[in-house]
């Protein structure tokens, strides 16, 4: 868990805002609700559009901050100063995670900056109610995230998120003032393994609502239409790569396919 300097007060007035986003009356939020993926900002609920697909306990609402930034007009206005705020410290805590990362790998400390893999961020508003029947569904289906990282704010009142340590699924409780900082698979194949994504899943339970907030950080406009693969630095005879190169929206595509019915897409695109 980390929390280089994003104040508290940052953390609680988002998760309260998401609080009064999803709260408001149907009639206020359903002009954002879309499944269109291509907008910055969206709401979507648990409907699974295919016999197969996994339906989740939850709503969410979406907001793209691409290449850093996000038209504060389309945001709606219960969340918009606060999503603004956080994303800010986001973009702060970005930047020294990015720098941390690079020198753990053995490269130059701008080395990620300069590829500019994480340089958009979405912005995951989760709202997951009270279940009545939380033996029969998930609020969160088991996944690791597509993205090259992930900083997660959870409610600190009620606990919920699982993660898989060492084929084991184990409760992480929430601590107040905290955020968690999870590797996402893109970082796993770029770093050829030396990162690992991390498996996790969200229980539906009894109580609630449960509110958390993701940051997805993933790359700029320019570099997400080019193909990314194994940093070179890292690759000699002996570190051959382990997967091929991808296409960061054929990744995700593929994963959105395949949500809950496949923790991840990495084997997909191992060699
Ligand atoms: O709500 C949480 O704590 C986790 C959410 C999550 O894993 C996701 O949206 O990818
Ligand atoms: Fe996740």
């Amino acid at each position: 868990m980390v929390n280089h300097g994003v104040p508290v007060g940052a953390m609680d007035a988002m998760l309260e805002a998401t609080r009064r986003f999803h709260e408001q009356a149907t009639e206020e939020k359903k002009g954002l609700y879309s499944g269109d993926g291509r907008l910055k900002v969206r709401f979507t609920s648990n409907v699974p559009t295919r016999e197969s697909d996994v339906g989740c306990w939850r709503d969410i609402l979406t907001c793209v901050f691409q290449d850093d930034s996000l038209d504060p007009q389309i945001l709606p206005p219960v969340c918009r100063k606060e999503a603004i705020e956080y994303v800010k410290q986001m973009i702060k805590l970005r930047e020294t995670m990015a720098e941390l990362l690079s020198e753990a790998l053995g490269l130059t400390s701008d080395y990620l900056s300069n590829i500019e893999c994480m340089k958009s961020e979405a912005l995951s508003c989760l709202y997951y109610p009270f279940c009545p029947q939380p033996n029969l569904t998930m609020g969160n289906a088991q996944h690791s995230d597509p993205t090259f990282l992930t900083v997660l704010l959870q409610d600190h009142k009620i606990c919920g998120l699982q993660i898989r340590h060492q084929n084991q699924l184990v409760d992480v409780p929430p601590v107040h003032g905290t955020l968690i900082a999870n590797i996402g698979d893109l970082m796993q194949i770029i770093s050829n393994d030396k990162f690992k994504s991390v498996e996790h899943r969200v229980l539906a339970q009894p109580i609630g609502p449960r509110l958390s907030v993701a940051c997805f950080f993933h790359p700029s406009t320019n570099a997400i239409s080019k193909p990314f693969g194994t940093i070179k630095e890292l690759l000699s005879e002996k570190n051959p790569p382990l997967y091929r190169e991808f296409l960061v929206h054929e990744y995700i595509a593929y994963y959105k396919l395949n949500y809950g019915l496949i923790a991840s897409a990495l084997p997909h695109y191992r060699l």
